[in-house]
């Protein structure tokens, strides 16, 4: 077996794709040898507790514990780890599993503050459960099938598969399909309940004999346009090759695992119980963030502990930071479901929070109605802030940095963490943090400079102005596509003429683009020429693009809300982005592009202050040393000493639906000694009642 594993950590959330860049990737955890030494200072001696010391000695082959947020479930997981191989486990043949890239970061950071040796850690095979599986099926197929991870990438396969099933249901049943047109409004709400049906196995657990037809569709409670198109679009990722194989185009998030659990279960399988791909030796399994399994993962760890006889296994888990629930995740793995399917394990308490102290935990426990104990010497704090502006946020980071209310006096700037419900939001915060030089890393999304929008409205503006070098290097690339995602968006012609536009695009030089592709594709060069471009972009679009470059290049900063005006972005990211959400993230990150240009006095101004930013985003030189401004999925199961939430809004953040608040409620519980939460005059979210009186 290769001791290193044979997996590695997907990045989370490609920053291309079709030119569009939105979510960046998260910083891959590195244990090269230039860490070494920091992994080494990082680790400070923590005394086991009676409970962790319980869980570690437990010799039950199946424990599960269920504990709250901060209650010390990773570092146990990591103690148990150690132990075992302290007693002689090979570490290659320990599998600690996560639902999410960030679980599997929270890993690399326990293992460093027990002070796992540095060979052990890169011994055990740390992952998230998605990549385990990918890896094991291109061992089983022999080859790499692509990932794709933007809702973009596969929105094409979604729309051809619309009219396939229109033709299947008419020839079959006689009925017409309750969707409109091409169906491009319909992608989001149709991969989502993909990822539902495939999360849950729905189809599959119905039995071989369940066919797609009308009734089916009611008793299972889906419509049967969804399962319809859901046929027609698995036939075109899977393709048939023969009656008893199928090659895979590719695999969506969530598609490995899903693949892997039906191949697992299928009646025939392609192995036998000597060639079992899950059999791998192993002599432990752990499993983080268990409360995000579905069914899918859940069948692949049951089989996963039956073939590897004598492995032992811990899951912990807690089902208020369920966060992933379009996924088909259920707490239920936990419970009932691990008893009926897998064998009833021990199941071992972590009843105090270690990361923080009362003043966190009890507020918390008001919130989601449940005992929340704390370590008595643990002290933190809460503060609730009225804002006005980003401006007024501004200003607690500058507090927080300066006057350390939460930060030890010796730790790096990464220890406070602004945590973002919208990256959208954080435009204007992100100019103003920029323009006050104050340095900060964005995780799991774009910093605004290199937003597809932001890039798109940078380019036309700084042509329109005549700027000779509207971007530093490095980013023209991404520019120049990002523009042509939005010029091309939706254009009539054939997907095979629009690929071949933009491969000819992505080779030119920003140069190229800017003095011949650019006015070919708007109708603005000279009238004789080839036109290549120009039927690649929507006539109406065309025009107003022109008229909002005819407004910009009087240079004059007042002019910029008519410019945005004529460039009318929510609508032109409507036909960019499949998620309705980053569409109006993109008109909200032009809006706070608009405010931050208000002190400026020409737009050729403002944009030379945008690249002067350039660099500085991409200056690798100063990680560690930079506050962290990130979404709140991105840390679920990471801490630091200050969080501010800002925007705990009733518009923002309310409601009861679980996602929602399962999402503030990891927010609010990682921070370990201080919780500032600022809300909007007049509109604080009803779930700052439970924090207002610490
Ligand atoms: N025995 C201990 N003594 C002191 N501190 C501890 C001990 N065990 C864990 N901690 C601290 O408790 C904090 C929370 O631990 P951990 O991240 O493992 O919690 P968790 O339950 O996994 O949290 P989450 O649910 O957010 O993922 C960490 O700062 C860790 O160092």
């Amino acid at each position: 077996m290769d001791t290193h594993g044979p997996w590695a950590t997907s990045t989370r959330g490609q920053m291309e794709a079709g030119g569009i860049t939105r979510r960046q990737a998260a910083s891959p955890t590195n244990f090269s040898n230039e860490h070494e030494d920091a992994f080494m200072t990082m680790a400070t001696q923590i005394l086991k507790t009676d409970e962790q010391k319980a869980i570690c000695d437990s010799e039950h082959p199946l424990l599960v514990v269920e504990a709250n947020a901060g209650a010390a479930k990773t570092t146990t997981a990591a103690m148990k780890i150690n132990q075992l191989i302290a007693e002689g486990v090979d570490p290659g043949r320990i599998v600690a599993l996560s639902f999410s890239a960030p679980g599997v970061q929270a890993y690399r950071d326990a293992f460093k503050r027990i002070g796992m040796s540095l060979a052990a850690a890169k011994a055990v095979q740390v992952g998230t459960f998605e990549d385990f599986c990918a890896s094991w099926l291109m061992r089983l197929e022999g080859l790499e099938v692509k990932r794709p991870t933007r809702p973009e990438e596969v929105r094409a396969f979604v729309l051809a598969a619309i009219p396939g099933a229109r033709v299947w249901a008419s020839d079959r049943f006689n009925l017409e399909l309750s969707i409109e047109g091409s169906g491009e409004l319909a992608v989001e709400g149709l991969l989502y309940e993909f990822g539902e049906i495939k999360g849950s196995m729905q189809l599959l657990r119905q039995g071989e004999y369940f066919q797609i037809s009308p009734e089916c569709a009611v008793e299972i409670g889906r419509s049967f346009t969804t399962l319809a198109i859901y046929r027609a679009y698995e036939k075109q990722r899977c393709v048939s090759v023969d009656a008893d194989s199928e090659q895979t185009k590719f695999r969506y998030s969530g598609d490995a695992t899903y693949d892997l659990a039906r191949i697992l279960e299928a009646d025939d399988p392609c192995f036998t119980w000597e060639t079992n791909p899950l059999r791998l030796g192993l002599q432990a399994v752990f499993l983080d963030e268990m409360h995000d399994t579905n069914w899918a993962m859940f069948t692949v760890l049951k089989q996963l502990l039956q073939f590897n006889q004598g492995a032992s296994f811990l899951g912990v888990g807690d089902r208020d930071q369920v966060i992933h629930a379009q996924h088909g995740a259920d707490a239920y793995f936990m419970g009932e479901g691990f008893d009926t399917y897998i064998g009833k394990p021990e199941r071992l308490p972590l009843t105090e929070s270690y990361r923080f102290g009362g003043a966190i935990s009890q507020p918390l426990a008001g919130f989601s109605a449940k005992n929340y104990a704390a370590n008595r010497a643990h002290i933190s704090r809460v503060e609730v802030k009225k804002t006005g502006s980003a401006l007024d946020v501004l200003a607690l980071i500058n507090h927080a940095m300066t006057a350390r209310p939460g930060l030890q006096p010796d730790s790096p700037k990464s220890q406070l963490a602004v945590l973002l419900r919208n990256p959208s939001a954080s435009v204007e915060l992100e100019h103003a943090l920029r323009e006050r030089c104050i340095r900060y890393q964005t995780i799991d999304f774009t910093t605004y400079l290199e937003r597809s929008e932001v890039l798109f409205v940078r380019l036309l503006l700084g042509w329109a102005v005549g700027l000779q070098e509207p971007f530093r290097t490095g980013i023209d690339a991404l520019a120049k596509r990002a523009t042509w995602a939005f010029l091309s968006a939706n254009a009539s012609v054939t997907a095979e003429e629009q690929t071949e536009k933009s491969l000819k695009v992505n080779g030119a030089s920003l140069k190229h683009f800017l003095e011949y592709m650019l006015p070919d594709a708007l109708g603005i060069n000279d009238p004789r020429a080839t036109r290549y471009l120009y039927t690649s972009v929507d006539d109406a679009v065309r025009r107003r693009i022109c008229k909002a470059i005819d407004l910009a290049a009087s240079d004059d900063i007042h002019c910029l809300a008519g410019v945005f005006d004529f460039l009318d972005i929510g609508n032109l990211a409507r036909r960019v982005y499949v998620k309705e959400q980053e569409a109006e993230d993109a008109r909200a990150s032009v809006t706070g592009l608009l405010k931050a240009s208000e002190k400026y006095v020409s737009i050729s101004q403002f944009m030379r202050s945008l690249m002067a930013h350039d660099y500085e985003a991409r200056a690798a030189r100063f990680a560690g040393d930079r506050i962290i401004l990130s979404s709140i999925e991105a840390v679920k199961g990471l801490e630091f000493e200050h969080v501010i939430v800002p925007d705990v809004n009733a518009t923002d953040f309310d409601g009861d639906s679980r996602d929602e608040r399962n999402l503030f409620y990891v927010a609010a519980s990682r921070a370990k000694t201080m919780l500032t939460l600022t809300y909007r005059a007049g509109h604080p979210s009803s779930y700052l009642r439970h924090f207002e009186s610490n």
